[in-house]
């Protein structure tokens, strides 16, 4: 593997192989090619199905000949639903290379062409976030077009997300257009009122109760610690403040009231979603995206209240993404969990209102919580920050991922980095050389935690495919399995497997858009759309062919297949089987 001018290193006594640095790819390499992976010596074990309760588990090990399929079935050769981006990086760096950790990319003035997007999506964006904070309803639906048309035209499978404004104090305008300074001791007035030209030392907020409850003592944070001030006198709705922490104020800064070291809350007086979210979701329904990120989550029942209204106003289904930015979210964090379709940990407002070292522990405490109710997990904001100005990340940074990875994230997601920063691809390239390292790592160390496994339905049915997906992972790593195939209609069964962090790719074939494009925020599936018919043997004779046809798969590699039939008019059974096929 190693080729001239590759440097060989290796960790003293701790680490038993050689690791190898490829100078081309830029990465640590261990041998995992697909030739390396463990051979396996597989018997024609045929264990019977077992009854449980009314279903049958059938669980089969055999070899998978080709012969029975034509190769001229037309219908079949169009229907291989890879994305461009799976099939390059499969045919480069077999299975085992292909990336697990998603990447979500912000969109906004600096990647907006298309020719932009398309560079992103072949970077390896999985999902494109539109955040309704900033720029015109004309901007974001000429942005929707543009990703559909990539996808449509050019083979990608970008995910379409939008996310809310939401209700937050904010400055609306401190008298400059860009950054101002605050200097120690001077004095400020914070008002409502707009005002017009230039009024040196007055800061807008958004909203009028924004000075409400507020006493002469009590401090105002920017940005959770740009710049402090102290309340010297209040004014009618208005506050006099004096500035006690120097720094920079930046446009839309976020406000936060501290008393004796504590958050003062205020957030509750304001709707999690306001009149122009509501618009906002109209036209994100309209669009047909596939995720809403919802800002400001505070209860539950703010998600269950838009998932509701999602399913009255769409055919389609979206998922709704409750962002994690508040302290009251983080007391309700169970309950808001289970509630939502997945979570983004929105650490830019959350270090607003929580001190800045529990930011660790706390993205920790909510990776693990999404894990264990099966909800994706997104770590969002300041990933690679220094990357908004330079084209390389600082060494804490690149800590900062590889740490959001070792956790097991489901996605990492880029905000100004790629929205306004001019090396947004370059960023892009940083978080998925980082994941794909910190992957092989913690796969070669065996560092995968064991994982608590709650019971996701009561339900004896559910119950009995949650222990299917739970002992197909287990399964292909332990006999050193190529790839797991799952058939799922509505992503359950291919969500439960990831959820097991499994070492080989998941591709998961579904019948439904819409379940392909939620899943491309799940760690290590890849979705493919293909027709699912009853047939579960055809569909999986057909899938390996395929894959085959198109040399995607070779004989010898070993492919575990989960599968899933519910019952129909014409079969009454349910029908869950674990198969290992060697292709021959
Ligand atoms: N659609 C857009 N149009 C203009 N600027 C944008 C857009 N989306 C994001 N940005 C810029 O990128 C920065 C980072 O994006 P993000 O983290 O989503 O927003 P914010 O910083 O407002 O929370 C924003 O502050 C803004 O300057
Ligand atoms: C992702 C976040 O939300 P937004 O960028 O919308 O403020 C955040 O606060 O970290
Ligand atoms: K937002
Ligand atoms: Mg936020």
């Amino acid at each position: 593997m190693a080729a001239v001018g590759d440097l060989a290193v290796k960790f003293g006594g701790l680490i038993k192989k050689e690791r190898v640095f490829d100078f081309k790819n830029g990465v640590f390499g261990a041998p995992t090619k697909r030739s390396e992976v463990c051979a396996l010596n597989l018997r024609k074990l045929r264990a019977g199905g077992s009854r449980i309760g009314g279903a049958q588990a059938v669980m089969q090990v055999g070899v998978e000949s080709d012969a029975g399929v034509s190769r001229d079935s037309k219908n079949l050769e169009g229907a291989l639903g890879f994305d461009v981006v799976t099939e390059v990086e499969l045919r480069e760096k077999g299975f085992l290379g292909l990336r697990k950790t998603k990447l979500v990319c912000t969109i906004g003035p600096a990647c907006c062409s298309l020719d932009d997007l398309e560079k992103l999506a072949m970077g390896g964006m999985n999902v494109a976030r539109l955040n309704m904070c900033h720029n015109t309803r004309e901007w974001h639906q000429d942005l929707v077009r543009k990703i559909n048309k990539l996808n449509e035209e050019k083979g990608f499978c970008v995910s379409l997300m939008i996310d809310t404004e939401g209700s937050q104090i904010h400055v609306v305008d401190h008298g400059a257009p860009s950054t101002v300074k605050a200097e120690e001791g001077s004095v400020w007035f914070f008002t409502n009122e707009k005002f017009e030209g230039s009024r040196p030392f007055t800061i807008q907020a958004n909203y009028e109760g924004f000075a409400e409850g507020i006493q002469v003592g009590d401090e105002i944070v920017f940005d959770g610690g740009m710049a402090t001030f102290k309340v010297v006198e209040k004014v009618g709705n208005d506050l006099r403040c004096k500035c006690t922490d120097p720094g920079l104020l930046l446009p839309r800064a976020k406000l936060s009231f501290w008393r004796d070291g504590k958050l003062v809350e205020k957030n509750y007086q304001l709707p999690t979603l306001s009149p122009k979210d509501w618009s906002d979701i109209d036209f994100g329904i309209s669009e047909g995206v596939d995720f809403i990120a919802m800002s400001f989550v505070n209860d539950a029942d703010a998600v269950t209240h838009l998932k509701n209204y999602i399913s009255t106003k769409s055919s389609k289904s979206i998922q709704v993404l409750a962002k994690i930015e508040s302290l009251e979210a983080l007391h309700k964090l169970h309950e808001i969990v289970a509630a939502s379709d997945g979570i983004m940990i929105a650490r830019g407002d959350l270090g607003v209102e929580i001190p800045l070292e529990q930011i660790p522990t706390v993205q920790e405490e909510i990776t693990y919580v999404c894990r264990q109710l099966n909800k994706p997990v997104v770590v969002a904001s300041q990933l690679l920050e220094s990357m908004v100005e330079y084209p390389t990340p600082t060494r804490a940074e690149v800590a900062d991922v590889s740490e959001a990875v070792r956790q097991y994230a489901d996605a990492l997601m880029l905000s100004g980095e790629s929205a306004i920063g001019p090396f947004g691809q370059k960023a892009l390239s940083v978080l998925r050389m980082t994941s794909s390292r910190m992957e092989l790592w913690s796969r070669e160390e065996n560092r995968q935690d064991i994982l608590f496994q709650h019971n996701l339905e009561p339900s004896l049915p559910d119950q009995i495919a949650d222990q299917i997906c739970n002992s197909a992972a287990a399964m292909a790593n332990n006999l050193g399995i190529d790839a797991i195939f799952v058939y799922t209609r509505h992503g359950q069964m291919a969500s439960v497997i990831s959820r097991n962090r499994p070492n080989p790719p998941i591709f998961a074939f579904t019948n439904e858009s819409s379940t392909r494009m939620a899943l491309n925020l799940r760690w290590g599936v890849t979705p493919l759309v293909v027709d699912l018919s009853d047939d579960m043997e055809g569909n999986i004779t057909r899938s390996v062919h395929l894959l085959k046809t198109n040399g995607l798969i070779k004989n010898g590699d070993t492919v575990l297949v989960v599968s899933d039939i519910i019952p129909t008019s014409t079969t009454q059974t349910v029908f869950q089987s674990i198969q290992v096929k060697t292709i021959a």
